[in-house]
């Protein structure tokens, strides 16, 4: 996804990284002066040669020579050791920061409601915190620290340059002018370059890892190639824009290279001219000389330190954009935790519509209203897209209602902290997703507490616990991999089937021995017989467990106390099966459809 940012300066969006930075401070500052220093030293070079040139060289001091060239040799040697001291110092306060950002974009990715998840694409989000804030880290720790020193000793050796001879000097500062023009256009154009290849580079990280993640799709229906060619196609997009980078780069070295040295030469010329008149010294020339070769480095820095900031400028807008990305699913300040009651679940005239769901269209759930009862079952039908899957997940907030109320045991959901309500409310989805851990450590993800158990008590406890979950969920299965209950499952579970995973994933729910469980349709990748086996150790959970489940197949219907029908965004009727196949005909049809699909 390529968003449309707002737009700011190079110099605002490099502020922004300030608080990643703050306790790096103190070793940043004094990589700064070290490296002050060194540029100090090192301009110092040019004056002892011009004391060493005009005074023993030209006297024919012997005596005077030896100590002027131990303290040329000196200076030369400090400036070495400063140069060493402001890397080592100036590459931890990169590391810190590259840590920092990295947890600050996790911990913010988690936080952030599903509704910014279902938007952005997850290759861009993993551009966003691996790559760019690599390049933010190679800025802090290189480029800022050489921005600031080049610039001071540009403005240092300038004046220096204008005090040995302030002709040449103008000369040669006007023969450097034109770098500036350059530098301002080449900063306009590779800000843009940079900022399309670091969004391309998130485009292309996206295909990669659909096009693995999809993989049995792809080479089951013979897609194979034309993912290829849609690759290649992005690919060479790609490069076309590294190859304009590296023009536009190219073409900056070459300015910047030419420019000095024509300065040079043209100053030297006219250099040798005025020593031969005696207007300046030899020593003064040769100082001249040193200081104006010393000035070439700083000035040939300029250009990729400016891209290297340029594009960390861009990284910090795309990384800040996840960031200032709004947390709009919180908790209440001192929220408290959801009350301990039976589990009641109770939907007072709920409203709710997605962002990008169009004006015209009426509310998804549009007036919501249903009781239910602790330790009841009810199961939950409705036509194909008729919004089951969005009442469900209204109930843990990975949604808010629009309007309206969810109320658990009378207190409203958004009153209690979300943590609270999330071991009290655990939910299992059709699409089971498990984590390339242990099968114990995914049955027991909603209880940490037990998941690090590290007393014998504890273990038992969360041994029990395991074996029970498992057994309901007729996840046996799992015991008889290589490794048993402790076995790694493959990425994302794919080494497992998708009955497989869908009963650890109901596993998961129970371990969390929740007052309310909500499952949608997690059994409708299970043969009839499982099916009915954990509909069967089911039914002793849903005894003692409020429930709201999700029902595709009749079988599911059968296992629920009461129905709710949910048909254009209301909940038309609520009865058991049988009062409602008596008295309500949108219900027989939708069980009729389900009868069909199951045939
Ligand atoms: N994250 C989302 N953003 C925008 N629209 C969505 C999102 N999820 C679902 N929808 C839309 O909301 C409507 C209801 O979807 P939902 O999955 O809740 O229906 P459902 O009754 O569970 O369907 P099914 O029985 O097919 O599983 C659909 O039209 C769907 O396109």
């Amino acid at each position: 996804m390529t968003t449309q940012t707002q737009q700011l300066s190079t110099v605002k969006s490099l502020w922004r990284v300030i608080p990643y930075v703050q306790g790096a401070f103190p070793r940043l500052f004094l990589g700064v002066f070290i490296a002050l220093a060194a540029a100090a030293t090192a301009l110092t070079i040019p004056l002892a040669l011009r004391w060493l040139v005009d005074n023993p060289l030209s006297s024919g001091d012997i005596a005077q020579i030896i100590p002027g060239v131990a303290v040329i040799f000196t200076l030369g040697m400090a400036e070495v050791i400063f140069i060493y001291l402001r890397r080592w110092l100036t590459l931890g306060p990169g590391v810190h920061l590259e840590g920092k950002m990295r947890n600050a974009i996790y911990v913010h990715l988690q936080q952030l409601p599903v509704a910014f998840h279902d938007k952005w694409q997850s290759g861009q989000l993993l551009s966003r915190a691996m790559g760019d804030v690599s390049t933010v880290r190679r800025w802090i720790s290189f480029a800022f620290v050489q921005l600031i020193t080049s610039t001071i000793m540009l403005v240092a050796g300038f004046t220096m340059l204008f005090t040995f001879s302030a002709l040449l000097g103008a000369i040669f500062l006007a023969c450097s002018l034109p770098l500036i023009i350059f530098s301002i256009r080449f900063q306009r154009q590779f800000s843009q370059l940079a900022r399309s290849s670091q969004d391309q580079q998130g485009d292309l990280a996206t295909t990669i890892e659909e096009s693995v993640h999809g993989i049995r799709v792809l080479k089951s229906f013979g897609r194979a190639g034309e993912a290829l060619d849609d690759f290649l196609d992005q690919a060479n997009i790609l490069r076309g824009t590294e190859l304009a980078k590296g023009r536009a780069n190219g073409r900056m070295w070459f300015w910047m290279l030419l420019i000095p040295d024509l300065g040079f030469a043209l100053t030297l010329l006219l250099g040798i001219v005025q020593a031969e008149r005696g207007v300046v010294s030899v020593g003064t020339l040769v100082a001249f000389f040193a200081t104006a070769a010393l000035l070439k480095g700083p000035m040939q820095s300029i250009a990729p330190m400016l891209s290297i900031s340029i594009e960390a400028a861009s990284s910090l807008n795309r990384f800040h954009e996840v960031m200032d990305a709004p947390i709009e699913i919180l908790d209440k300040p001192d929220a408290p935790q959801a009350p301990a009651g039976p589990g009641a679940l109770v939907f007072e005239d709920v409203h709710f519509r997605y962002e990008d769901s169009s004006p015209e269209h009426p509310d998804l759930l549009n007036g919501i209203n249903l009781s239910i009862q602790p330790g009841e079952t009810m199961a939950l039908v409705g036509a194909t897209g008729s919004g089951k899957t969005s009442l469900t997940a209204l109930t843990t907030r990975l949604f808010d209602v629009t309007s309206g109320r969810i109320l658990i045991d009378g207190v409203d959901i958004r009153d209690v902290s979300i943590e609270s309500l999330r071991t009290r409310i655990a939910m299992a989805f059709e699409d089971a997703t498990l984590f390339s851990i242990s099968v114990r450590e995914n049955v027991l993800l909603g209880r940490e507490e037990l998941s690090d158990a590290r007393t014998p008590e504890e273990q038992q406890q969360a041994d029990a616990l395991l074996n029970q979950s498992l057994n309901i969920a007729q996840a046996d299965f799992a015991r008889h991999l290589p490794n048993g209950v402790e076995s790694k499952i493959g990425e994302e579970g794919l080494s497992l089937s998708g009955g497989q995973r869908q009963r650890l994933a109901l596993a998961r729910a129970i371990a969390v021995q929740p007052s309310i469980l909500v499952l949608d349709d997690p059994l409708s990748a299970l043969d009839v017989t499982t099916e009915a086996a954990v509909e069967k150790a089911l039914r002793h959970v849903l005894n003692t467990t409020t429930a709201l489940i999700v029902a595709h197949r009749p079988s599911t219907v059968m296992l629920a106390d009461r129905v709710a029908l949910l048909h254009e965004g209301k909940i038309l009727d609520v009865g058991t099966h049988s009062e409602l196949l008596a008295r309500c005909p949108e219900y027989r049809n939708v069980i009729a459809s389900l009868d069909e699909e199951k045939q």
